[in-house]
């Protein structure tokens, strides 16, 4: 029940990535911009192609995973995601069924009153704000239960009663038997709601583990050059920084 990238290299993105996550964790991938937390999500969802290295699915590599199979055990939320087309927001829940072949009409039921959208159900897309846009496409993976759940900065257009339910939400999946892997900026987030963080530094693994440990005072310098230090209990804890 791993998902695992063996020395996965992107030209000017990625430099030699080995890790192997496992299911029932929270991961967050933290690191500036530009750093490749993005490609290297999309990398694990077998988007990319790669220079080097393979992704491996339970020791399976994931390109000779069949598109299905693989759909139905990786759900993937990009950083913006688009709509191509106006349908409400229950038929977009819906797609998220489409690897599976079925209604999956309680699915769809849990997905959208996970994402606190039940009540949009019928509304088009088209009219949801940025943030309840953002909690529709995060329905639609939820609605294809998927193994793992790879999602790239999903709590950035959430308010705060929002992101706390999300990561409650993503906390259940975890305990449920799901991986979920996000993108996070919000160090704090990272540090109180993460089992392991992956910190990506120009392309490269710069710390991989607790988050206690790769979210150290000397770390968040090295890689973001910023002073900062941790106040409070561990799962409560906030940062200061120093300009
Ligand atoms: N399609 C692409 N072709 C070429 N270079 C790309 C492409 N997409 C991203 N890059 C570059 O790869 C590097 C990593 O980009 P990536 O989007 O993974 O960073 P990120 O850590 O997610 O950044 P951010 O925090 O700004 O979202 C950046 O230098 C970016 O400019």
């Amino acid at each position: 029940m791993t998902l695992e990238v063996r020395g996965i290299t992107i030209a000017n993105r990625l430099e030699a990535i080995t890790t192997a996550l496992q299911q029932g964790e929270i991961i967050a991938i933290c690191g500036p911009n530009g750093a490749g937390k993005s490609t290297l999500l999309a990398a694990l969802a077998g988007l990319l192609d790669v220079d080097a290295g393979e992704v491996l699915l339970d020791r399976d590599p994931l390109s000779a995973l069949p598109p299905r199979k693989r759909a139905q055990a990786i759900g993937y939320l990009p950083q913006s995601g688009e709509v191509a087309w106006d349908v409400s927001v229950a038929s977009l829940a819906a797609l998220g069924r489409l690897p599976h072949g079925d209604a999956g009409k309680f699915a769809i039921a849990s997905a959208l009153a996970a994402t606190d959208m039940s009540d949009f159900a019928a509304r088009p897309v088209s009219t949801l704000s940025g943030g309840e846009k953002a909690r529709a496409l995060l329905a639609r993976v939820l609605a294809g239960t998927p193994r793992w759940i790879l999602a790239d900065e999903p709590l950035a257009a959430l308010d705060l009663s929002h992101q706390l339910n999300l990561l409650k939400v993503l906390r259940a999946q975890a305990r449920q038997g799901a991986g979920v892997v996000l993108v996070v900026h919000d160090l704090a987030v990272a540090m109180n709601h993460a089992d392991r963080v992956l910190v990506l530094d120009k392309g490269r693994l710069a710390a991989d583990g607790k988050p206690e440990d790769t979210l150290d005072a000397e770390t968040i310098a090295r890689v973001w050059s910023v002073d900062a230090r941790w106040l409070g209990q561990a799962g409560e804890r906030a940062l200061v920084t120093q300009s």
